[in-house]
């Protein structure tokens, strides 16, 4: 018997001592990865595991793949999405969908919609490029609908290849000859090597045409509890076990040729059949309606950054090919929806609703960006400009002098990111981060 820890959940002893496994390990920890025990018993089969993820590791991973703000960059290159969703019924779905991978940082974020929503989505937001190609039943007779079809096809490819990734299914609804188009436009996607995220009514099809997405790596499932038991039924012929939650997760994601799953629920739990890792940052107790649709314009939006930032790291190549850009783009999604939702909580609290959220994601995107050498280059100039302030500070709180440097430190952390925006238990982390710093001025204060 014996314990592995990893980030990945196996079912046999040969694809724990494969070198992709150990490569993708090495790699994954070393993009702030996160650790997963599992618990193998003598005939190499996992019999029982446990995850666990600290927040922070996920959040390493967000860090490492988020674009950098670059004045060379030209309009297009931080991300250009689009979201296939929105019909009579639903348009806060493609909105919310949309304007998050927009305040995400993508450049430019697209609505695929019926011309019911198309117009109702534009007024929410001059930012969407919104195009009105989608067709119900009810508007389209019989004798037209292979000419309709091949109309909103043709609509649709003459953008295709410009984008990162494409949404399929937020607010789509159910209307049969709209997931027929629906069903083309994935195929075109698959054909164009354009990575497609599948949620809401998307899944609601795929489940039913498991071709579409099989064997896709580039591919990501968003399943909310109700779409993870369809799935789960339709492919794996068993209910849903959560004591096994891993490895059928991992089964899953294997029988259906390698996708990506993001298996959303209390736990956020990631795999692509060779890996299943966990985001369980604390997010909201809140579950207003609307979040999973942030979730997947932020997983399109990381999943793009995750493809470049693995594509331009030349002296790994590799190494880093043996990354799943759609997993790393999965838990970076995960890891900022699920901060944004906590600092939108305790904000708002009861009354957290999904625009509070999203309102909430730039804040946390640009939090990450702390720096510990650059905190404490602004740590020791301070001292410059306030030459007595430990003294004083001192004489203040009555305090020795580590907890006075700890103050300063917070202080200078709280200056950072924004004075309102990092709560108590992100300061302690903030921290951490610079005591471990080696050229860290608190190593000087500890003598004063
Ligand atoms: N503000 C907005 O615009 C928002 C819009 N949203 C959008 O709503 C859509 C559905 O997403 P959801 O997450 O409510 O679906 P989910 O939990 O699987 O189903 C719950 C129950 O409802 C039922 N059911 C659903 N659709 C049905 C249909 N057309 N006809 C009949 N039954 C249907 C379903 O039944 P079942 O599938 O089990 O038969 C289950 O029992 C999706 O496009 C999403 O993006 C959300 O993102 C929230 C914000
Ligand atoms: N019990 C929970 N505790 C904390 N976070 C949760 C919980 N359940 C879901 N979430 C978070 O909310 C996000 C959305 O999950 P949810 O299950 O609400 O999706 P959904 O039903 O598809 O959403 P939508 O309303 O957009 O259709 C998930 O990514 C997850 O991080």
């Amino acid at each position: 018997m014996n314990f592995i820890d990893s980030s990945i959940c196996l079912e046999n002893c040969m694809l724990a001592s494969s070198s992709v496994y150990r490569r993708q390990l090495f790699l994954i920890r070393s993009l702030g990865g996160y650790c997963c025990r599992v618990h193998m018993e003598g005939d190499g089969r996992a019999m029982r595991s446990s995850l666990s993820t600290l927040g922070a590791d996920a959040e390493g991973v967000m860090q490492k793949i988020t674009l950098k703000l670059d004045p060379s960059l030209y309009k297009g290159q931080a991300g250009k999405v689009a979201v296939i969703g929105g019909c009579r019924e639903y348009t806060g779905a493609p909105y919310f969908a949309a304007i998050s991978a927009l305040k995400i940082g993508a450049d430019l974020s697209h609505v695929f919609c019926t011309k019911d929503a198309a117009a109702v989505i534009k007024s929410y937001s001059p930012e969407l490029i919104v195009h009105p190609v989608l067709e119900e039943s009810y508007s389209v007779r019989d004798d037209e609908k292979a000419t309709v079809s091949a109309k909103v096809l043709g609509e649709v490819k003459k953008w295709m290849e410009r984008f990162d990734c494409i949404v399929v299914g937020p607010g789509l609804g159910r209307d049969p000859f709209l997931l027929n188009c629906v069903s083309d436009i994935i195929r075109q996607a698959r054909d164009a090597e354009i990575p497609t995220v599948i949620d809401g009514d998307g899944l609601f099809l795929v489940t039913n045409n498991l071709d579409l997405v099989k064997g896709n790596s580039l591919a990501i499932l968003t399943p909310n509890v109700n779409e993870y038991k369809r799935l789960v039924e339709k492919v794996l012929k068993c209910q849903v076990n959560d004591e096994n939650a891993y490895e059928q997760l991992s089964s899953l994601a294997r029988s259906i040729g390698g996708v990506t799953i993001l298996r959303k629920g209390k736990t956020d739990l990631i795999s692509d059949g060779l890996t299943v890792n966990e985001v369980s940052i604390f997010g909201s107790p809140r579950r207003c309606g609307g979040q999973g649709d942030i979730l997947s314009g932020s997983v399109a939006v990381f999943s793009s950054w995750a493809r470049h930032h693995l594509s331009t790291k030349n002296n790994e190549s590799s190494m880093q090919s043996s990354l799943n850009p759609m997993v790393l783009g999965s838990i970076s999604g995960s890891a900022l929806l699920r901060k944004a939702a906590s600092l939108a909580f305790e904000n708002k609290k009861r009354s957290t609703l999904t625009t509070d959220i999203i309102e909430c994601l730039g804040k946390r995107i640009y939090a990450l960006h702390f720096d510990p050498v650059i905190a404490c280059q602004k740590l020791k100039r301070l001292q410059l400009y306030i030459p007595n302030g430990f003294a004083s500070f001192s004489d203040m709180f009555g305090q020795n002098v580590n907890d006075v440097g700890v103050l300063y430190v917070g202080m200078i952390i709280l200056c950072h990111v924004g004075f309102v925006d990092v709560n108590l238990k992100e300061m302690f982390y903030y921290i951490k981060k610079i005591l471990n710093y080696e050229n860290n001025p608190l190593q000087i204060l500890k003598f004063v």
